[in-house]
């Protein structure tokens, strides 16, 4: 018998729901959890994209910079003005390996932008950013630790190994170390990072006095220079000019450290602060000289007043040199020796013209390369 029939209406099934209470509170259950969920996925995508958006900023900073015309000078007024890159907080939460993954991609592209500033602005920018955002000192110096890490050698190892060696024969001796009138060695360490190379030279001449007698024990000091007093070794300076006066330095070590694109001034001041017959000990990358080998770098530099004593080229990294700051009467033998050949003009003329180029395009961008790291 048909129940019900309404014209328009043809119930064609014989399964009919009936209302069921507890079915209903399931479904209820479901759809509460299902707008929880939601709502969860919600806050999480929320949360990422907050703790994101430095990484774009820095991508995109990173960006327009590559989109920039290479104008010299003016440019790093304007690049200055696009370093707003904050800080990143250094979060020691406990990170899923994904997480770990994602953050080592993250303060690895960090320590390259940071890096890659450092070598394309001025040092009185670089000097700048480092006081305003000292974090990314320390950011940099974890990342440039890693990288070092991967050498087979540490540049400032074999510094270190340099003075322990001629520290064996006596001060101003031929193959001994440099010092002052005095005898006293006085060492500045220009961009120091974490001033590594004064804690292992004052670590090996407090053993080496404590062994020898005391007719054969050597005074020493050494200045460390950077944009951050990371500890208490450090003097906060652009090596462009530090607090020290003339003559007063008997080595001076740029490890790694010819960073501003200016960097022939830190090689003037370090003419400044030598005494006569001080050293300059350089290690500088390889792949930073466009000539491959350093010969136009060492050319340079004689210009500037150096003598260049050696290029030891045998490390697979870094290139290290030696050069000496003359004396005034060999100063006034070779000038003698240039005007009997009529080349002293000839001099003057490429000193002139290695200024003029400087002022036209920074020597940052065609004597040395910046060092740009690869992604590992
Ligand atoms: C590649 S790190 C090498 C650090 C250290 N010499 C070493 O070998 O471990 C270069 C250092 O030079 C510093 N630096 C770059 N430009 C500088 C400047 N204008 N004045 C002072 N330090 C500078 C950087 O802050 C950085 O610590």
């Amino acid at each position: 018998m048909v129940l019900f029939n309404v014209d328009g209406w043809d119930l064609k099934t014989d399964n009919v729901i009936y209302y069921d209470a507890s079915s209903e509170r399931a479904a209820q259950k479901k759809k509460e959890q299902k707008e929880k969920k939601k709502e969860q996925k919600k806050q999480q995508n929320l949360k990422k994209s907050r703790h994101e958006e430095p990484t774009n900023k820095l991508a995109n900073a990173s960006k327009r910079k590559m989109e920039e015309p290479t104008s010299p000078l003016k440019e790093n007024k304007v690049k200055f003005a696009k370093l707003e890159l904050k800080a990143a907080p250094r979060t020691e939460k406990t990170l899923t390996p994904l997480q770990q993954k994602m953050m080592a991609k993250l303060t690895g592209s960090r320590f390259r932008w940071i890096n890659e500033q450092l070598y394309t602005i001025s040092s009185e920018d670089a000097l700048r950013l480092i006081q305003e955002q000292p974090q990314l000192f320390d950011e940099y110096h974890d990342g440039f630790k890693s990288q070092v890490a991967s050498w087979p050698e540490n540049p400032v190892d074999v510094f270190v190994e340099q003075i322990r060696q001629r520290s064996k024969k006596p001060i101003n001796a031929p193959g001994g170390l440099p010092g002052l009138p005095t005898k006293q060695i006085v060492i500045a360490d220009m961009g120091c990072g974490e001033a590594q190379l004064a804690l292992d030279i004052n670590k090996f001449f407090s053993q080496y006095n404590k062994k020898s007698k005391k007719y054969q024990q050597k005074s020493h000091v050494v200045h460390s220079f950077d944009l951050k007093k990371a500890n208490d070794r450090i003097t906060v300076a652009d090596i462009k000019h530090v607090p020290l006066p003339d003559s007063s330095c008997s080595i001076v070590v740029f490890c790694l450290a010819l960073m501003g694109t200016n960097f022939l001034d830190f090689i003037k001041e370090a003419y400044r602060i030598l005494a006569p017959r001080g050293e300059l000990w350089i290690a500088e990358i390889k792949s930073r000289f466009a000539d491959g080998k350093g010969d136009e770098f060492v050319e340079a530099l004689k210009l500037l007043g150096f003598f260049h004593k050696k290029t030891d080229n045998e490390n697979k990294m870094f290139t290290r040199f030696e050069f000496f700051k003359p004396p005034q009467d060999i100063i006034d033998e070779r000038r003698a020796k240039l005007e009997r050949r009529h080349k002293f003009i000839e001099t003057e003329n490429e000193k002139e013209a290695l200024e003029k180029k400087r002022l036209q395009i920074a020597e940052g961008k065609w004597l040395l390369k910046p060092c740009i790291y690869k992604r590992r």
